[in-house]
């Protein structure tokens, strides 16, 4: 009923609204053609007052179209309101957004907002009306079973066009992306994911540099670099080797790269606005890291280089047919999407690592099955225990915690409507919608009363679903998975041959920038006491 009535009062003020502006606008036309009044009553039109009322017009007619798509899509119901106390910016609760991200709460306060309206609400962002949702079906629905409806547009395409180029796989949607997709997927289905000879180059390397004195140091900048020189050496054939030996060009590259992945988050916030703010420094940057990958590209095709591998993810690219620009776009696509992804997981497992004594002796204990050998691909996934504190690592602190899909048409989402949030909820054309994948990893109703605690003993028994999409799901999967996760297992398995025991390098609380991905505060500090200690 009360659908009706606010259909009825929206289609009301849309027919008040467009009248009086079409007629101020009709008055003006007629007079400066004929120099007379269209109408008597001329004097009470008003272009600026037509001027002001255009956005309320265009805000009535959005939210008569929710309302009528509500009542007439069976079962769908309206969905919760943030409660704002300027409804028609959102001002209030963008200060209170910036606020928690400067502070390192942003994922606990959209916690916070979807646990007080059942899982999904709308909210004002700067006048454009969103939705949140921590919701499993939604998310299914979004990134699987309605996939073609809900394209990835908005803040998370204009971030990826600015740093990796229109081509990249994450700028792109429709064919463009089956294209881009169907060009990096061989790379990926090659058993050579499964050779660890070149991953075990570099954990060495990574190795060499920990401190066997137990002094304390920060283990997060060193798998930066780790997860930059292998990802590299995967692509390229050619490694940066910031953990051993980094030439210039690799070190310019990496600080453009640290440079524009840090700053187009907050580029691609000012939507048009970027073009007010010119920053020099980031076109400047993008030009480094192009000129980087550029310079690789150019040597594959010109075949002037040696291979060093049998298997490198850039020829097989360059075979599929695809131009420079592409295999250009997609290489930095691939080395954004493993980089951070990878290193800022092992972070957040290391700071664990040092705090729960527990985990390591019952990891410390499964490694030692190896009897002090490198572990085989095969015996990496026979590691029951490491892979379920994998597992748990990135359901409690999953790199991608949140993140945006626009509806590209009229849709519907199962649930978010009515006063339990159970009921189906009508999405308008245009409707930016995130979901959080921080909140959704940590409800209790799906998770348990210990859905804060870190417990790999819960993936005993636990077969997740939509709950738990560290690696997103459906079409739009991470191709990367199954190559990351033999990297960070490879790595911590070796740590663990390596190093008896983690200690805390330091009191700090684990906080989070939440930026593309989660990265520790500053850093993640731990001690190390190597085996041979005794
Ligand atoms: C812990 C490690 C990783 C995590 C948690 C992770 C997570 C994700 C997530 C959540 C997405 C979906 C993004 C979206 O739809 O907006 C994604 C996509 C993607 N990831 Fe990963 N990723 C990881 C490692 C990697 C690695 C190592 C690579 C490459 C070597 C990679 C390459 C990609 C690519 C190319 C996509 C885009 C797929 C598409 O749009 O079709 N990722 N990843």
């Amino acid at each position: 009923m009360s659908v009706i009535v606010g259909e009825l009062a929206a289609l009301l003020g849309c027919a008040l609204t467009g009248t009086y502006i079409l007629w101020s606008a009709l008055e003006r036309i007629v007079l400066v053609a004929t120099n007379q009044p269209l109408t008597p009553f001329f004097r009470y039109s008003s272009l600026g007052a037509a001027l002001v009322l255009l956005p309320v017009f265009t805000a009535l007619r959005k939210k008569h179209h929710y309302l009528n798509g509500t009542r007439l899509n069976n079962g769908c119901q309206l969905a919760a309101v943030y409660p704002h106390r300027d409804p028609v910016l959102g001002i209030d609760f963008l200060r209170n957004s910036v606020k928690a991200l400067k502070e390192y709460r942003l994922l606990e306060l959209w916690d916070a907002v979807l646990a007080a309206h059942k899982g999904t609400c709308w909210y004002n962002a700067l006048g454009r009306w969103m939705l949140l949702t921590s919701e499993p079906d939604n998310i299914k629905a979004i990134l699987s079973t309605h996939f073609d409806d809900w394209p990835m547009k908005s803040l998370r395409q204009q971030v990826s066009v600015l740093t990796l180029g229109p081509h990249a796989i994450f700028s792109v949607n429709g064919p463009e992306w089956h294209h881009a997709r169907a060009m990096i997927r061989p790379s990926f289905l090659r058993n050579q994911i499964a050779d660890l000879e070149c991953t075990d180059r570099h954990v060495d390397n990574f190795l060499a540099r920990l401190p066997r004195d137990g002094g304390r140091f920060d283990v997060d900048r060193l798998l930066y670099h780790f997860t930059m020189d292998v990802s590299t050496d995967f692509m390229f054939g050619y490694s940066t080797s910031l953990l051993t030996s980094p030439t210039e060009e690799a070190l310019e590259f990496m600080t453009a790269f640290d440079y524009i992945l840090t700053t187009s988050t907050n580029r691609a916030r000012l939507g048009w606005l970027v073009l007010l703010r010119p920053d020099r420094q980031f076109d400047e940057y993008v030009k480094t890291t192009q000129r980087f990958v550029d310079h690789h590209v150019s040597q594959a095709l010109a075949q002037e280089k040696e291979k060093e591998r049998p298997y490198i993810f850039m020829n097989e690219i360059i075979k599929s047919g695809a131009s420079h620009r592409e295999v250009r776009d997609q290489l930095f696509s691939l080395i954004l999407g493993g980089r951070d992804t990878s290193a800022s997981t092992m972070a957040s497992l290391f700071y664990v690592l040092a705090r729960k004594p527990d985990v390591l002796r019952k990891l410390r204990e499964e490694i030692s099955q190896l009897d002090g050998r490198k572990p085989t691909w095969e015996e990496l996934k026979n590691l029951k225990y490491l892979n379920m504190v994998l597992k748990e690592t990135l359901r409690l602190y999953a790199p991608v915690a949140s993140n945006m899909r626009t509806a590209e048409r009229d849709t519907i989402l199962p649930r978010g409507g009515g006063p339990d949030g159970q009921s189906p909820l009508f999405v308008p054309k245009g409707t930016d919608c995130r979901y959080s994948t921080y909140t959704l990893h940590r409800r209790k109703d799906l998770w348990g009363p210990d859905a804060d605690d870190f417990r790999p003993e819960r993936w005993e028994t636990h077969r997740p679903g939509w709950e738990y999409i560290p690696f997103s799901g459906g079409p739009r999967i991470c191709i990367g998975q199954q190559f990351a996760l033999t990297q960070m297992l490879y790595l911590i398995a070796r740590v663990l041959q390596t190093f008896k025991d983690i200690q805390p390098g330091n009191d700090e609380p684990m906080r989070h920038q939440v930026g593309s991905t989660l990265s520790m505060v500053g850093g993640c500090w731990i001690r190390l006491t190597p085996v041979e200690a005794d």
